[in-house]
């Protein structure tokens, strides 16, 4: 039975997903639900996930949610040789590091900088919250200095993960985008993952971008 993707290409975690199904060329059915419609507050999909997030997958009967869970699963389960998620047990744990730390620290950063701006109370990002973003993202670009990927030589799923949320940083205005060892990983990137890069990469954090400004100028 092919595997279930429960994803919309709106959401950010659900774009890291198709990226790697994409890259993989791993075959998958669109599941689509209606959120507008609480389609997934239902039984059905609150079976699958208690916390009625996407993405989500089904694959053999057995589901899973979480963005970064998932991923890993489909290089474990679809491409165990891939270098995306190499076997060898020091490459996978700095990988994982630099999964739970975008999630933890750099992605957690970024929400706290424009939720102000998201939930309408200030036309303006939380300062502080910036600041932080723009040491995260300079002390990336001294450790690429001496590597071309983030853990190491080739490209993992710690790359596609990071270039999500600092394409999301750079389409800010802040002060960031001078960063010539981050600009060089990230047209690495461009060149590895060309046939995804504009649907996946590009265009939404462009759409974002304008949300944003939207959001800004109303609130
Ligand atoms: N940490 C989760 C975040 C998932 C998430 O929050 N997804 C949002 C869409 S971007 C969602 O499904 N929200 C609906 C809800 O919370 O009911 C992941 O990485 O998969």
């Amino acid at each position: 039975m092919v595997l279930e993707l429960y994803a919309s290409m709106g959401s950010p975690p659900c774009r890291l997903v198709y990226a790697v199904l994409k890259h993989l060329n791993i075959p998958y059915e669109q599941k689509t639900l209606n959120m507008r419609e609480k389609e997934h507050l239902q039984p059905q999909f609150l079976e699958l996930n208690p916390f009625h997030t996407i993405p989500t997958i089904v694959d053999d009967g057995f589901s899973l949610f979480e963005s970064r869970a998932i991923i890993t699963y489909l290089v474990e389960k679809y491409a165990p040789d891939n270098h995306l998620y190499p076997r060898d047990m020091h490459k996978r744990a700095s990988i994982n590091r630099w999964l739970y730390w975008e999630t933890a620290t750099l992605s957690s950063a970024v929400r706290n900088y424009m939720s102000p701006v998201f939930r309408g109370e200030s036309e303006k990002p939380d300062a502080k919250a910036g600041e932080a973003i723009v040491n995260h993202v300079g002390t990336l670009d001294s450790i690429l200095s001496k590597r071309n990927y983030i853990a190491g030589d080739n490209l993992t799923l710690a790359d596609i993960a990071l270039a999500f949320t600092v394409l999301s940083i750079k389409a800010h205005d802040l002060n960031v985008n001078q960063l010539a060892n981050v600009n060089n990983w990230l047209k690495r990137l461009e060149s590895d993952l060309s046939s995804i890069w504009t649907e996946i990469f590009v265009e939404p954090i462009e759409a974002m971008k304008k949300r944003f400004a939207e959001r800004a100028t109303k609130s």
